[in-house]
């Protein structure tokens, strides 16, 4: 019950005085002072409720949620750096300059300090005035605070600490030292996005962090069962924020699903028309397209429908962990993608003209009849359709498709053939075949070949010829170029997520330059692959 003094003097104006961090223009605190000023005239006239009034907008828990909200208003604009992101290396220089200057008890002392293994172990961070939402942000797991605007709160209970940043006035400078602990870390692809601004359900908006599909995030804690702390290994200045956890963001997903209009077999609908049989394609140019006119096999309706059907909507984050690929190891297979006519046959047959004895293709399988001049196996792999059909329902077949009544496709035996060649498999696919050649055997590193903007894109292919079912030689038309570039950008948008590396082909020359240094570096640079891939291989 609130406590009315009613008959007491009115309290003077340093009574009043609110929340430092008030913004004279827009603070609510500074509205509830002008607000408490107009009421203590009529206080000690005994207005009716006044008094009640009064003591209601003066309480002090009212003013220190005011100041919070003030805080926050404050420092939402606000990005918080470290003072430094070279403080191992600044430590280093120090100890260093240090052994060069006279010894004195307290050089030693900081020698000694800066030695320590946990010393060394530690990122030292001193932030400086920040409010107390943003300390949240800053704090990770096991993180040790040391020191609150130049108090010791080392060995305080945490409820301790909360009083003291509660009582700041709205401006901490802390001192932290990163967390000691060496428990293992867990780092995730993710497989959605997350606009924290959009979600009604974030506890605290401000420390939320927003990600992309394909981001990879260090989950510093998981201890929440609904939100996790996390931050983006792409952007380490930025500080650990609130993601939802893998449970709750497959909720979200689920009720996201739900909550769209029906629409009678999405995913069927989604594949022909943006990768098979759209009919305002008009150009479908290469055998590329035999397996884009593909009918939908049981293989391929599983796998086809990835992101479009609710019992597609799958993990949100993909455990990943950071893979070298040893001397000793087989290759990682290349598969390049992209929309029809981008180059994706070109790249390849330059890369492979480049250096044969390097850069290989699977031979396909096909059921149609051997011409005289080809060879079994060279080509072509010459089956039957039976046999075909078999390595289907096997699961040995990373892609196919049926084209002029034949059938065409990559098995996994030849790829693995390429590989065991000690050669780097370079294929194109399809991206809803993606989930297939996802294994831990393969270790796909997918590179996506985008189109330039419409501009760029018409002077470089003046020239180039397509390919389509009716015509061998026909050049770009403008609608061809706007295809493509729609087409990209919903590729993008439905399977960003499992690009590994992005090249632009506007110049071929450059183009071909980026591939081979990608391709090089995914075979001999660390690189994050799906944590079971390693699993698998541990086990066997
Ligand atoms: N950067 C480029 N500059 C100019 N011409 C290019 C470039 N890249 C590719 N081309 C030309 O564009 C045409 C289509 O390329 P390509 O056949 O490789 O496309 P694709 O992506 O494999 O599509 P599809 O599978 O439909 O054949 C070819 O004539 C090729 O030489």
């Amino acid at each position: 019950m609130i406590q009315s003094d009613k008959g007491a003097d009115p309290p003077d104006k340093k009574d009043m005085k609110l929340s430092t961090a008030t913004n004279p223009q827009n603070g609510l605190s500074q509205i509830l002072r002008l607000v408490l000023q107009e009421l203590s005239l009529f206080y000690s006239r005994d207005v009716n409720g006044v008094c009640l009034l009064y003591d209601l907008l003066h309480s002090p828990w009212l003013q220190a949620l005011l100041k919070i909200y003030d805080c926050l208003q404050e420092f939402k604009e606000k990005k918080l750096v470290p003072a430094t992101p070279h403080a191992q290396a600044l430590s280093y220089e120090v100890v260093e300059l240090l052994r060069e200057t006279p010894t004195s008890p307290e050089i030693q002392e900081l020698r000694q300090m800066l030695q320590a293994p946990h010393f060394k172990a530690s990122d030292f961070l001193v932030a400086k005035s920040i409010g107390p939402s943003f300390l949240l942000r800053l704090l990770y797991a096991g993180d040790k605070l040391v020191e609150v605007n130049g108090v010791s709160v080392e060995g305080l209970d945490p409820e301790q600490v909360i009083h003291i940043l509660g009582s700041s006035d709205g401006t901490i400078r802390h001192v932290l030292i990163a967390s000691l602990c060496t428990c293992h870390q867990v780092y995730v692809r993710a497989m959605t996005e997350y606009w924290p601004q959009e979600d009604p359900d974030i506890p605290c908006m401000d420390a939320g962090l927003p990600f992309q599909k394909g981001d990879i995030l260090q989950i510093v804690d998981q201890n929440d069962a609904l939100w996790w702390q996390a931050r983006k290994i792409s952007d380490p200045a930025t500080c650990a924020g609130l993601v939802p956890s893998n449970h709750l963001l497959k909720r979200k997903q689920r009720e996201f699903w739900w909550s769209q209009p029906y629409q009678p077999h999405t995913c069927l609908k989604s594949t022909l028309c943006e990768y098979c049989n759209c009919p305002t394609a008009g150009f479908r140019r290469s055998m590329r397209l035999c397996r884009r006119k593909s009918h939908l096999s049981p293989l391929h309706a599983s796998v086809c429908c990835t992101g479009s059907c609710y019992s597609a909507v799958g993990a949100p984050y993909e455990e990943v962990v950071r893979y070298q690929r040893r001397p000793s190891d087989k290759y990682r297979l290349i598969v390049l993608m992209g929309p029809s006519g981008v180059g994706v046959n070109e790249l390849r047959r330059q890369l492979i003209e480049f250096n044969p004895s390097h850069f290989q293709s699977a031979v396909p399988h096909t059921t149609r009849t051997k011409k005289s001049y080809e060879m079994n196996g060279r080509e072509y792999h010459y089956v039957s359709k039976e046999t075909f059909e078999s390595l289907i329902y096997s699961h040995r077949m990373l892609e196919y498709g049926e084209y002029k009544g034949h059938l065409y496709g990559t098995s996994v035996d030849a790829v693995q053939t390429v590989l065991d060649e000690r050669k780097i498999c370079v294929m194109d696919l399809e991206p809803q075949d993606i989930q297939v050649v996802r294994t831990h055997e393969l270790k796909p590193y997918v590179i996506f070949i985008k189109p330039s903007n419409m501009r760029c894109m018409k002077q470089s292919r003046k020239n180039a010829k397509i390919i389509t079912d009716y015509f061998v030689d026909m050049k770009f038309k403008d609608e061809d170029l706007q295809e493509m570039e729609n087409l990209a950008q919903r590729m993008e948008t439905q399977f960003g997520q499992f690009f590994d590396h992005v090249i632009v082909n506007d110049s071929l020359h450059d183009a071909c330059a980026q591939l081979l240094s990608a391709i090089q570096k995914a075979q001999e640079e660390p690189q994050w692959v799906p944590a079971t891939w390693i699993s698998s291989d541990t086990e066997s």
